[in-house]
């Protein structure tokens, strides 16, 4: 059996001694793509910030690729990213913004990158790429953050809520964009949504949180 790609074993994180996650065991498999459905205050987004190693654990342990996050680099924490609901785009053009994570790697070949990551979420280069960041709608921020993702080809990528201010056509477009990612690069996939229905359409399992707890797999 191979090891899966990351292990809840007894995780309990609380704010103020309340308890807002409380998971026994779970295990999220290489190249799955796996959604988060509940109710507002459920946990979900407290379990995205654990798996993207922006908190630690209070109690029990957290491990990715086999082994406790506690005892990882910097350089694994590079490969799992987060896409938060509200991103935060520099104060520069699509093309900066979208190039900047490739330039910091020393990647080559900058500008079909990003024509293709932009191609990728739905937004026609010809008329993206030279936009500043203030010329953007919600939705369209929101995908150029996701393109600023997927072009890094991450190990793992965790979303929360991409598609909360996307019409139909443009979700649909970003669950495309999620099995591509899989498919092409071996991406594994962590979704938090309220539109259930998107959700288990582009998810192999969907988790069901309520008070912090798994209350379903599906
Ligand atoms: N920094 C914090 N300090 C105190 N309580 C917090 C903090 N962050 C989250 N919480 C609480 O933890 C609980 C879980 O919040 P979380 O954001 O994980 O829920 P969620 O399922 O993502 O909700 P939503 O669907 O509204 O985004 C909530 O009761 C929330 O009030």
């Amino acid at each position: 059996m191979t090891t899966p790609l990351i292990t809840l074993d007894h995780i309990h994180q609380a704010y103020s001694g309340r308890t807002v996650l409380n998971i026994e065991s779970l295990a999220i498999e290489s190249g799955s793509i796996i959604g988060l459905a509940g109710p507002n205050g459920s946990g979900k987004s407290t379990l995205l910030r654990l798996l993207a190693f922006l908190d630690s654990p209070n109690q029990g342990t957290l491990s990715f690729m086999g082994s406790p996050t506690s005892t990882k680099p910097g350089a694994v924490h590079r490969q799992v990213t987060l896409l938060v609901q509200e991103p935060y785009l520099l104060k520069r053009t699509v093309h900066a913004n979208i190039a900047y994570g490739l330039k910091v790697r020393g990647k080559s070949d900058i500008s079909t990158k990003v024509h293709n990551a932009l191609i990728e979420v739905g937004l026609a280069p010809d008329l993206f790429m030279a936009r500043q960041w203030y010329e953007l709608s919600g939705g369209e921020a929101q995908r150029v953050a996701l393109a600023a993702r997927l072009v890094l080809k991450p190990k793992v990528l965790l979303m929360d809520e991409p598609t909360a201010s996307l019409d139909t056509q443009s979700a649909e477009r970003i669950r495309k964009a999620a099995l591509q990612a899989r498919a092409n690069n071996g991406t594994s996939l962590v979704i938090a949504s309220h539109d259930l229905k998107w959700l288990e359409e582009v998810s192999d399992k969907t988790i069901h949180l309520a008070d912090g707890y798994i209350t379903a797999i599906k």
